[in-house]
């Protein structure tokens, strides 16, 4: 079940709203009901978040983002279409009911952190728990720990005029994480802030996101910003959601001139991960092959080098040929593995980074998760299409046969 579902969405501001509506689905423009004395501020959007992820609205001023996220969190009243956060329709809910949701199922951080100057940043932390009546001690204990999940351990009895821009939005994540809603809305929440904070915070909210695994509504005019937060991004236009998808498919498929001309200035090294241009290796081969087997693998596969990966996909190492035959004429029994001669990378490495690893070594690029397991390995080839649009590989998580115009660098056969 989605966490937040959005079906045909629409809110007209202006007198006799519904008549804008009617107007719209009888193929009036904007600005026909603008002419009218109406504004469609968000126009039949449909969308779907869904549990666990970071789903980026991105748009320019006026595009409609705000509008849809008070929408979500209860503020707006839609004019048409259906809204449901954890499978309740949301859309048709008395004031009490829509009060609910907004204390028990969302909490929102917004731009100009909205802070009470006069209480503590302990007690602003605890702001929303003390609205809906959590007893003191309760609400000061989880007031610190969301504290001290955003680095800001030791400042709970400081007043936020003693803290600097990005400390105090860091107070506002706090707030946000102490309410323990699943689902947390962001209007362009870092936004206010110097670009080094900002960076910041956004690694600070993705490792909180990976840990917590929240749900997350964030707007964003940034699309750099969007890009690199969002496991998905809806881009919005004049009050329509013009395209929706992974920040990869957005930058290789722009769906049109407009999103075109949006990305074509996004440093897509810094956008794109190891995680999005990652392919399954052709060929690995198992810690307990012998040199013999290992040798012919990689004379079949025309490759200098193979990967040692066990079933449980661990990467023990690399394998070089010279070695392997080398160990071959020796008679030896073990494979030669190397096990630093591996680059090991994680699924959320830039792709400038990966650039920089690349033209370092020979070794080829493995992408390695948490637990050392190997998620996939990055082709040289892939690492230069991907840094231009339109030559997506198209082989993201199969096989992977024809990365083989590069075999020197790609492990070959399969996993
Ligand atoms: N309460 C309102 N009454 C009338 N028009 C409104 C109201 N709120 C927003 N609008 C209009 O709806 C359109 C979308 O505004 P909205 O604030 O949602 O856009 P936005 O993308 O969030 O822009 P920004 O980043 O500048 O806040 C704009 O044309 C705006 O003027």
């Amino acid at each position: 079940m989605p966490a937040i579902e959005a079906s045909g969405l629409t809110k007209v501001f202006g007198r006799r709203p519904q008549r804008g509506v009617r107007m719209l689905r009888e193929g009036a423009d904007r600005e026909q009901l603008q002419r009218e004395g109406l504004t469609a501020a968000v126009i039949d959007a449909t969308f779907e978040v869904k549990p666990g992820e970071i789903f980026v609205v991105m748009g320019l001023s006026g595009s409609g983002k705000s509008t849809l996220i008070r929408m979500v969190n209860g503020l707006l009243e839609p004019t048409a279409g259906s809204l449901t956060i954890d499978g309740q329709e949301v859309t048709n809910l008395s004031d009490a009911g829509l009060r609910d949701v907004r204390r028990n199922k969302v909490s929102m951080v917004f731009q100009h952190f909205a802070l009470l100057p006069h209480r503590t940043v302990g007690e602003n932390a605890a702001y929303a728990l003390e609205l809906r009546g959590v007893s003191r001690a309760e609400r000061e204990q989880r007031a610190q720990e969301a504290l001290g999940m955003v680095g800001l351990g030791g400042w709970g009895d400081s007043l936020p005029s003693q803290l600097s821009g990005g400390m105090r939005q860091r107070v506002g994540l706090a707030r946000a994480l102490a309410a323990g809603t699943d689902i947390m809305l962001m209007d362009e929440a870092f936004s206010a802030l110097d670009p080094l904070i900002r960076k910041e915070m956004q690694d600070q909210l993705l490792e909180l996101q990976s840990e917590l695994g929240k749900t997350i509504l964030f707007i964003t005019h940034d699309l750099n910003e969007a890009m690199r937060l969002g496991d998905h991004v809806a881009m919005m236009r004049d009050g329509r959601i013009v395209q929706s998808g992974t920040a990869e498919q957005i930058l290789n498929e722009p769906a049109t001139d407009y999103v075109a001309q949006f990305v074509a200035d996004v440093d897509r090294t810094k956008v794109l991960t190891a995680g999005t241009v990652m392919e399954r290796p052709v060929a690995v081969v198992g810690p307990d092959s012998g040199p013999r087997a290992a040798h012919k693998l990689m004379r079949e596969h025309q490759v200098s080098s193979l990967l040692v990966v066990s079933r449980d996909r661990t990467v023990h190492g690399l394998i070089w040929e010279d070695d392997v035959a080398d160990a071959v004429r020796q008679g030896s029994e073990a494979l030669p593995i190397k096990s630093d001669d591996v680059i090991r990378v994680s699924p959320d490495t830039a792709l400038a980074e990966l650039f920089h690893h690349a033209a370092a070594s020979r070794a080829p690029l493995a992408v390695v998760n948490q637990a050392g397991r190997l998620e996939g390995i990055i082709p040289r080839v892939t690492l230069l299409s991907a840094l231009s649009p339109h030559q997506s590989n198209g082989n993201h998580g199969d096989a992977g046969a024809d990365s083989g115009d590069d075999t020197r660098f790609a492990p070959a056969g399969a996993l």
